[in-house]
């Protein structure tokens, strides 16, 4: 059992209040990823579970065993805590050929001379650069000289791997190319992983549970879907998605069981709930949950064409209401329509999710 648990950790840097009592639980063969923006803390949650850093109170465990222990001063070495780390800049041996890099893990943990070579094949095939080993690292390609640093991480089979941004000094297509090879890998060898990064699509595309962090504070811990459809709160909605989410005001009234009735600028709008809610909300729609036709629709809402962003497979429009709110539509493929002229949207409204403007929490409609 590689079991993480993380029970009110609280660190500083120079009074600095960086990790706010973060209570997490990292479960065996997940694939955790930590999403926030730069400064938030993943890597010092990354460098506390390896015992690179120690906080000042909290408990981890791993596999059940006390690894820190902060009231007590007790922090497990981080050779003794079975996890292995991949930092952003991959740091090989350039005197090295690729081989010997990947062996240089194990070289420690006395394998005979016929093990050594089978654990580095193994290694080097998993990560397609078995035709590589010869090479030294100058001979190497940015996503080449990756793949051999991620190798020599998983040659030692280690129960836990730990990797800190390590796709952000590759190019687009490199870090696509790898963000496949790591969720392969994550699948055949089973291991735990934690991942530090700040790109949502990275985090959505590989986990199996994403923790989006905010200034040293946890803010939701779910699978990508969850954390993409049911953003917890404003913040996570604003955070996550790729053109940004809309916002749309609104005062909702629990009409009667089943619905909520909210006045908006778009006008009187009806969402099936079971929450007998009420109060001023910040509704949130996706802008690839909005339909647009350049036909009047039964219920369809008028809004002026501000700009259309055509970026080959799709389309990005920006809408203006009646009432001067802007809305981003996000439609598939091309779209041809004019600035100025007046197109009709309609979204279902069990797309819609519902904050309450006052703790910007999600309401809980179902
Ligand atoms: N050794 C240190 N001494 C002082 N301050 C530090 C130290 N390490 C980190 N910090 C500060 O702690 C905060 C969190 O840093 P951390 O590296 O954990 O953030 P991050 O979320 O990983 O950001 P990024 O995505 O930019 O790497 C930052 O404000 C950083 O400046």
């Amino acid at each position: 059992m590689s079991r993480i648990v993380l029970k009110g950790v609280n660190k500083h840097f120079n009074n600095n209040h960086i990790l706010k009592d973060l209570d997490l639980t990292i479960e065996e063969g997940d694939f955790m990823t930590l999403l926030g923006p730069s400064g938030c803390g993943k890597t010092t949650t990354l460098r506390i579970i390896t015992g690179l850093e120690n906080p000042e109170s909290g408990i981890i465990t791993i596999s059940d065993k006390e690894v820190v222990n902060g009231e007590l001063r007790h922090y497990t070495k981080p050779s003794k805590r079975g996890l292995n780390l991949v930092f952003q800049s991959y740091a090989l041996w350039p005197h090295m050929t690729v081989s010997e890099n990947v062996s240089f893990g194990l070289s420690v943990q006395k394998y005979s001379k016929a093990e050594t070579k089978e654990k580095v094949g193994n290694a080097l095939e998993k990560m397609q650069i078995l035709h590589l080993k010869d090479r030294y690292p100058s001979e190497l390609s940015g996503g080449q000289q990756q793949r051999v640093a991620i190798a020599r991480a998983i040659v030692t089979e280690p129960k836990v791997l730990l990797l800190d941004e390590p796709l952000s000094n590759l190019d687009a297509k490199l870090r696509l190319d790898m963000r496949a090879e790591l969720k392969r890998l994550h699948h055949e060898l089973k291991t735990t992983i934690i991942y530090v990064t700040h790109d949502q699509v990275e985090a959505l595309t590989m986990s199996t549970k994403i923790a989006v962090f905010f200034e040293g504070v946890l803010a939701q811990v779910a699978p990508p879907r969850d954390i993409y459809r049911y953003p917890a709160n404003i913040r996570v909605a604003s955070f996550i998605g790729n053109p940004k989410i809309n916002f749309i005001d609104a005062d909702c009234e629990a009409v009667n069981t089943g619905t909520l009735k909210m006045e908006t600028s778009l006008g009187t709008l009806h969402i099936p709930s079971k929450n007998v809610y009420s109060g001023k909300a910040d509704l949130a729609i996706y802008p690839e949950d909005i339909q647009i036709s350049t036909e009047r629709t039964a219920n369809g809402i008028p809004c002026a064409i501000y700009s259309v962003l055509p970026a080959g497979s799709e389309t990005l429009v920006q809408l203006t209401t009646k009432s001067n709110l802007n809305l981003l539509v996000k439609v598939i493929g091309e779209l041809d329509v004019e600035i100025g002229k007046t197109v009709w949207i309609d979204f279902p409204m069990d797309k819609v999710n519902v904050y309450d403007r006052e703790n910007g929490e999600l309401v809980q409609l179902q």
